[in-house]
């Protein structure tokens, strides 16, 4: 079943087309990864697809979007914010909601951030704040994620457990990463951009390390994450 299809449309900031005649389409229970240097235009397409997916769509920010000052557990409960009344949201910013905290503990575990739901965000290390953005956007609990680069500040054999939980709960997902070793063994395509354009759209079966260290011609000597392959 599609998801949903973009057939040639222009994509980008303002007045500046970063992705000129893009058609893509996605389907539903499809994991996707997309690939491509700095600059390449993921995060525009993820920008779009979330546009129109809207409330469909978990969204994992590449920039976390957290709020430091607050706890751990407070980031993750704004996952939920809508689904609330203000005065529902305001009473557990004081005190927390004892189902909620339950839930997002549980959750907190399984990411590996058991006993940090009291600290503030500001007092995680990268990879702990990455980890409660990935947690938030599970909270959301909706059909699709869409996450760009939510694995960048986490170890391999750590990205490989996040991808995990991320995909037990989603099965249509579409991220964007860096790991290539992570798409071709957790993903069903792999799309890939350069320059604003797709250079690559392909099932992973068909696709090789090489084939996707490809894609980044600036990067010199491939290193294939020696970790997560020893990992398998
Ligand atoms: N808000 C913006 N306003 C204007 N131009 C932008 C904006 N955001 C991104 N761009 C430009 O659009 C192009 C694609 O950027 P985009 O962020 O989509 O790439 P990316 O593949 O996600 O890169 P990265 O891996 O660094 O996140 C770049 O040339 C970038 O400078």
């Amino acid at each position: 079943m599609s998801l949903l299809e973009l057939d040639r449309v222009d994509l980008g900031h303002g007045t500046q087309v970063v992705l000129p005649g893009l058609s893509l389409t996605f389907e539903s229970g499809e994991r996707v990864a997309l690939l491509g240097q700095s600059g390449a235009g993921k995060s525009t397409l993820l920008a779009e697809i979330r546009r129109r997916l809207d409330s469909a769509a978990a969204w994992c920010p590449q920039g976390h979007g957290l709020v430091p000052l607050l706890a751990v557990y407070h980031n993750v409960y704004m996952g939920r914010l809508e689904r609330h009344g203000a005065l529902t949201n305001l009473i557990n910013l004081l005190k927390p909601r004892r189902e909620a905290w339950k839930e997002i503990e549980h959750l907190v575990r399984e990411l590996g951030l058991e006993g940090l739901l009291r600290r503030p965000v500001a007092q995680l290390s990268g990879g702990q704040r990455q980890r409660v953005a990935i947690a938030r956007a599970l909270y959301q609990q909706r059909n699709v994620f869409l996450g760009d680069e939510p694995l960048a500040s986490v170890d391999p054999h750590q990205a490989r457990r996040l991808l995990e939980c991320i995909q037990a709960r989603h099965a249509t997902c579409i991220i964007a990463l860096h790991q290539h070793r992570l798409a071709l063994d957790h993903f069903d395509r792999v799309i890939g951009l350069r320059d604003g354009q797709v250079v690559l759209d392909a099932p992973t079966r068909e696709l090789t390390l090489a084939r996707l260290d490809a894609l980044y011609p600036d990067a010199g000597p491939p290193h294939h994450e020696a970790g997560v392959a020893a990992s398998t």
